[in-house]
């Protein structure tokens, strides 16, 4: 294993000097030229699809070079207090909303690009990010990251004005467009009325003339799909209208799932063998070893040293709690302690931007009983897939056979009382929108069904696929500052 890690390491210092070259170089290029030379440095396949996308995206770049953005003033606070339950600033707005957007529209348009898992939209936003004229200012971030520092300094500005009723969104707006004329946004999606309600506001100011922010986004659905079944949607349609005028929609319909593309596969999930059980004292060791190894491998370089008991994190005032780590390298949980008690986005956004590994050590089976743990254990992997970080773990089986029904689950959650009796039900999936529109297995389907939500089953489809490309070789080798 020693030697492992040091042709790990040494492979891990050539691939970063070289990424920082190419990144060095690419400042200059177009998106075209960008993606042109990852094509030849062999870091990319030349994909025709992505090929048809990329005018578009040179075509922005293009644009950009001259753009000239507007210089944007800071609201007059005291009119955003509440006289007439909205403020005046806003109500003049939403008349400009009612009339059409009479006063004019952005002169560039952004891009709003959509497309299946893993075909490759985060990695043409990356491209278009590196190549954003050097004049302007620019920010790209996770759009779950976004929609929690917004709510974050929401609360700030009331508390730093002193009024907790003041309409804060003009002044969100005018610091972002402030600071960055570019916002590109991985992974658009709209899960709840609070957030859908806050963005209305805060696109149409930010993509108006005035603000003149040009927005980049990625999403796995089509703008008018967006908060399908949302409570209260036909008061986000002005959003995706918005959207729809503001930035050139581009469909990416690659076939291809670069991370299903077959690459050598390291063990960092470790599962006993069949017949052997979980609890049995062969496992237990077997597990150690697993976590001692990864663990190892991920606690060298800069930082590394012994491991804390108890470290604590903190966020948003409160407390986290890091049963097993080395700080920023490694941190250890169990799943019940990262996914048993009540933890929010937050928690595991904090966790991810402080750790890069991750050991998550006994994962029991799952099923719909314990729909809640599954869910946070999606948002984790979520924030750590963002981040560039990196899992192992030690688990009941494997991820695809993690997933069951809970009434074939014995009563310590790590055994099965027989093998999953309906093995041929996945095909009433058949029709499913995952198999249909997103290509994933009908199995999937079938274990994304715990879901009643459409967003929540695509997350969990798109987790499957994220645990997938992080138990590859590429993906803990890749610099961590690859995607950012
Ligand atoms: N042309 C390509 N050649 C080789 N690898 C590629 C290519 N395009 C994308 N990839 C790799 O495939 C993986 C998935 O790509 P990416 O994250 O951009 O997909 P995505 O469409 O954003 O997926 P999701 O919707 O799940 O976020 C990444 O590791 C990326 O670097």
């Amino acid at each position: 294993m020693n030697l492992h890690i040091i042709r790990f390491t040494r492979r891990t210092c050539l691939r970063f000097q070289l990424c920082r070259r190419l990144h060095a170089s690419l400042l200059e290029a177009n998106p075209i030229q960008a993606y042109d030379a990852r094509v030849a440095q062999g870091r990319l396949e030349n994909d025709p699809y992505q090929r048809k996308i990329l005018s578009s995206l040179s075509q922005l770049h293009m644009s950009l070079g001259h753009y000239v953005p507007p210089t944007v003033a800071t609201p007059d606070v005291e009119l955003l207090k509440p006289k007439t339950g909205l403020s005046g600033y806003f109500l003049k707005l939403l008349n400009r909303e009612k009339s059409g957007n009479s006063a004019g529209e952005n002169s560039v348009k952004g891009i709003y690009l959509y497309g299946d898992v893993g075909c490759g939209k985060t990695m043409l936003m990356d491209l278009f990010y590196l190549t954003v004229p050097k004049h302007l200012p620019k920010k790209r971030m996770h759009f779950h990251q976004f929609m929690q520092n917004l709510h974050k300094r929401s609360h700030q500005l009331k508390l730093e004005h002193n009024h907790m009723d003041l309409d804060v969104i003009p002044l969100l707006a005018s610091e972002i467009a402030q600071n960055s004329t570019v916002l590109c946004f991985d992974e658009f999606q709209v899960t709840d009325v609070a957030d859908a309600m806050l963005l209305r506001r805060l696109l149409t100011l930010l993509l108006s003339p005035e603000y003149g922010v040009i927005l980049f986004a990625t999403s796995n659905r089509a703008p008018d799909d967006l908060y399908l079944n949302g409570i209260q949607r036909v008061l986000f349609i002005p959003c995706i209208q918005l959207i729809k005028k503001q930035t050139k929609v581009i469909y990416l319909n690659s076939p291809t799932d670069y991370r299903k593309v077959a690459r050598p596969v390291l063990s960092v999930y470790y599962c006993p063998k069949p017949g052997v059980k979980y609890h049995s004292k062969t496992n237990l060791a077997a597990c150690r070893k697993h976590v001692e190894t990864w663990t190892n491998y991920f606690n060298q370089g800069e930082g590394s040293g012994p491991l804390v008991e108890n470290d604590t994190l903190t966020v948003w005032g409160r407390q986290l709690n890091v049963p097993v780590s080395r700080r920023p390298l490694v941190a250890q949980f169990t799943f019940e302690e990262l996914c048993g008690q009540n933890r929010s986005a937050g928690d595991y956004l904090t966790l991810a931007s402080a750790y890069h590994g991750f050991i998550i050590r006994d994962i029991p089976y799952l099923s719909i009983n314990v729909r809640d743990k599954v869910r946070r254990f999606i948002t984790f992997l979520d924030a750590v897939y963002d981040a560039h970080g990196c899992i192992a773990t030690t688990a009941a089986a494997q991820f695809k056979d993690l997933f069951v029904e809970p009434e074939d689950v014995k009563a310590d959650n790590y055994q099965l009382f027989k093998k999953q009796s309906d093995m041929g039900a996945e095909e009433t999936f058949e029709d499913d929108d995952l198999v249909v529109k997103h290509g994933f297995d009908k199995l999937v389907a079938k274990k994304a069904s715990m879901f009643v939500n459409d967003e929540e089953k695509f997350a969990f489809a798109r987790a499957l696929s994220r645990l997938t490309q992080m138990g590859t070789t590429d993906w803990l080798e890749a610099p961590r500052d690859l995607r950012q």
